[in-house]
């Protein structure tokens, strides 16, 4: 799509210029402020399938010019939802080299150092991404809050390749592995609402789910991925870092946040 930027005159107080619905109703990222939050013991333990990958598969790691982003088969889904929801891709939000804050969602104000995304798509409704994309039960997203601490070798199973992707629209294979093991160990803790994409264009057709635990990786990580990338070009004479990639809370109106835990 067109051009926008996390800050300046494309920021993101200017993206409903293009893309009217970053400026509607059910925005996402919020913050998840204690008043918001209703216990909902309906909410099970997430279930995912088919994320043990075999390492002969390989993933299609690349950065598009706003995200480091790795391709996911479409034998991995999300079931314990009330559709089928099959996966597409997986890309992080972080914050910039010296400040270890950029996290979308926040709790009770507090950002993270990081946010991965697992982008699915509601497959038993419709038949790829695209269609799904701006449909209102189309996605189901899994959040999850990243903190500098631990080196984490499941991640480090894509970070040590982002050396082969510094620039917009380049591309490497990596071999594929168990993607679960990028998820938190407690998969029956998260916060649930009704949000959007939280990039242009904005559409309000994701199910949130954030889980509460986060996970860690290590400073030299963290590095990785907030200084080895660019959003611009490689041919491009001034090259733009790429860091501080995420959306501000945004309004909750009226939004009930629901979280599978009580304490
Ligand atoms: N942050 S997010 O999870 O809401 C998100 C979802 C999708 C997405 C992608 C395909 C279908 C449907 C949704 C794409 C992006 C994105 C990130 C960086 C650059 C451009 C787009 C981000
Ligand atoms: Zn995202």
């Amino acid at each position: 799509g067109g051009k926008w930027t996390y800050n300046g005159p494309d920021g993101e107080a200017h993206w409903s210029k293009h893309y009217p619905y970053c400026g509607g109703a059910f925005q996402s990222p919020i913050d998840f402020q204690p008043e918001l939050l209703r216990y909902d013991p309906d909410l099970l333990p997430i279930q995912v399938y088919n994320y043990n990958l075999s390492s002969n598969e390989q993933l299609t790691l690349s950065n598009n010019g706003h995200s480091v982003q790795l391709s996911l088969p479409s034998h991995m889904h999300l079931s314990s939802l009330r559709h089928l929801y099959t996966a597409a891709q997986l890309h992080l939000h972080w914050g910039s080299p010296d400040i270890l804050a950029g996290s979308e969602h926040t709790v009770n104000g507090r950002q993270f150092a990081a946010e991965m995304h697992v982008v699915h798509f509601n497959s038993g409704k419709y038949p790829n991404i695209s269609i799904a994309a701006d449909k209102s039960d189309g996605l189901a997203v899994l959040g999850v809050f990243i903190e500098v601490g631990e080196f984490n070798p499941a991640f480090d199973r894509f970070l040590k390749f982002v050396k082969g992707i510094r620039y917009r629209d380049q591309k490497v294979q990596v071999p594929a592995f168990n993607i679960q093991d990028l998820l938190p160990a407690q998969l029956d803790r998260y916060y649930r609402y009704d949000g959007s994409l939280t990039t242009p264009p904005c559409y309000p057709s994701v199910l949130w789910t954030v889980f509460s635990m986060p996970v860690t990786i290590s400073l030299k990580q963290y590095k990785a991925l907030a200084t080895g990338l660019f959003s611009s070009q490689a041919q491009e004479f001034d090259p733009v870092p790429l860091l501080g990639n995420y959306r501000k809370p945004q309004l909750t109106d009226n939004r009930v946040v629901l979280v599978s835990f009580q304490e």
